[in-house]
């Protein structure tokens, strides 16, 4: 979608739509908001522009802390992200009257926090609904300096909530899920008449509310999911991702050091990728975009013109990058007695989703005598106990066990829908010496990626195997 854009002399011109995110990690001083105001202005020259910020890096860690745990010390804490947030709208740059403005808003801003956090205090408990009140906080102040910079540099900008800028959704606090039939035609209304005057929206990223208002939580790192959601409803021409790395790469390069910036990544391989943690990315940060033409580009904020990387529609057949997942667990169904008995696997699924725990991963062999959850770690243990308490209501003949210290690694390309390579990638895995410990091995949407679970430290030294033989010098978009 292109915007119409108002000039100061009223002229009216034509710009397509970007939508830009920042995340935290680029968040850390008034440096940090200066450069984004600057990419800002690059961008504007041929683009109408939206941006989605998020907290201040670690606020978010540190709102919760605060909010969860009643060792930590309002009167300490509080007084602390006050001053990083105006040390930073103070480093900006940002002076005389609009600094007035933003720090008065800041003020009232943790005000309404400090009220909060003692209010919880009284209580002595704490609700999924409070704790997305208390973290909104973070991108609430992040967005009240932003707008501040823009301003100061002259460029016309208006901090909205997630919520303001029309994303209803449901109330699953903490994992919100945003409802479309209502989101899509409030986002629209709130945000082009923004663009269409030329005022830069920013908007909270992370943050929405329910249809009464209470504030929701998509989940962490939710705001380059807000980002995509905006961009895919407004049919953005791209949305930019600013970072602290530069773009995706062919691993976390805080595991492995080798890691290369990936050029090219189709969406599909983007999903599978953000889906196992790749750049930290917000599982569904891909969703939105599958299926359209807008393209994302994941950038370094320190040298947005260096080397990046575009997910674009069209995938090519590669190897494009390997991840790992770690602190999970399975619980193992074992007896004879499930072979052939129609609905155990329905009991399970639904046994799950009783005690609200999500499945990773779930097999089954043809034998049909043993079933393998994967979850995460810390529901295990639930997840057993609800299943035992069913097996023993069913009187059925069937062990449950846990096992704990299991990871995911995960290679992500559209090369894996080649057999062939599917076969490199685990003969790779297996020619490991001592041979890896492999719980399984499945295969993602459209085939474009492959997971084997095993032991924490195996995931490990097969990500280093896989890389270095299929990554290290290839899969950045060449032909494997
Ligand atoms: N495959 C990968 N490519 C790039 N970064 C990765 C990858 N896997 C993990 N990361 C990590 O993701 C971090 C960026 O994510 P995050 O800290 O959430 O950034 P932001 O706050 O900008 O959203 C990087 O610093 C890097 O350590
Ligand atoms: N601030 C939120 C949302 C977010 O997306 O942050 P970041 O862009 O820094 O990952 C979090 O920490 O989860």
């Amino acid at each position: 979608m292109v915007s119409r854009v108002q000039g100061i002399d009223g002229a009216l011109t034509v710009k397509p739509l970007l939508v830009a995110k920042f995340g935290g990690s680029v968040l850390k001083s008034g440096e940090d908001y200066a450069r984004a105001a600057e990419i800002t202005e690059e961008l504007q020259r041929e683009h109408s522009v939206i941006l989605v910020v998020s907290a201040m890096k670690g606020v978010t860690d540190r709102l919760l802390r605060l909010a969860r745990d009643f060792e930590a010390s309002p009167s300490v804490e509080i007084p602390e992200l006050y001053q990083m947030h105006v040390e930073a709208l103070r480093g900006a740059g940002v002076s005389g009257r609009l600094f007035g403005e933003a720090f008065s808003r800041i003020a009232r801003l943790i005000d309404e926090l400090t009220k909060i956090i003692w209010a919880l205090r009284v209580l002595g408990e704490v609700t999924p609904k409070a704790l997305d009140y208390v973290v909104s906080f973070g991108e609430r102040l992040s967005a009240v300096i932003m707008e501040a910079v823009l301003r100061s540099r002259g460029i016309e900008a208006k901090a909205l909530t997630g919520w303001e800028a029309g994303i209803v959704t449901d109330d699953r606090f903490g994992e919100a899920n945003p409802i479309m039939e209502e989101t899509v035609p409030r986002v629209r209304s709130r945000l082009l008449p923004l663009t269409e005057k030329g005022i830069v929206p920013i908007v909270t990223g992370f943050i929405a509310a329910t249809r009464k208002g209470d504030i929701t939580t998509l989940g962490r790192g939710g705001s380059d999911y807000t980002a995509s959601l905006i961009a895919s409803i407004l049919g953005a021409t791209e949305v930019h991702f600013y970072t602290d790395v530069p773009g995706v790469m062919t691993a976390d390069p805080r595991l492995i050091p080798e890691a290369r910036t990936i050029p090219r990544l189709c969406v599909i391989e983007a999903l599978e990728l953000s889906r196992v943690g790749g750049k930290k990315f917000h599982p569904r940060t891909f969703e939105p975009l599958l299926y359209s033409k807008i393209r994302a580009r994941i950038l370094d904020a320190k040298d947005p013109h260096g080397p990046h990387t575009i997910v674009e529609p069209e995938c090519i057949d590669t190897l494009k990058a390997v991840a790992v997942m770690r602190g999970l667990a399975v619980v193992r169904l074992e007896g004879a007695v499930m072979a052939g008995r129609i609905g155990t696997a329905m009991m399970v699924t639904s046994v799950s989703k009783r005690a609200g725990v999500n499945i990773v991963a779930i097999s089954q062999p043809v034998t049909e005598t043993r079933i393998e959850i994967v979850v995460a770690e810390e529901d295990a243990e639930r997840l057993a106990k609800a299943l035992s308490e069913e097996i023993r209501n069913q009187e059925l003949d069937v062990n449950v066990m846990v096992e704990t210290g299991l990871s995911a690694v995960t290679i992500v390309g559209y090369g894996l829908r080649n057999p062939s390579l599917r076969a490199r990638v685990l003969s790779e895995a297996l020619s490991l010496e001592p041979e890896p410990e492999l719980r399984s091995i499945t295969t993602g949407f459209h085939d474009a990626s492959l997971t084997i679970v095993t032991n924490a430290r195996d995931a490990v030294r097969i990500a280093e195997r896989i890389h270095s033989r299929l990554l290290r010098t290839r899969g950045a978009g060449e032909a494997s």
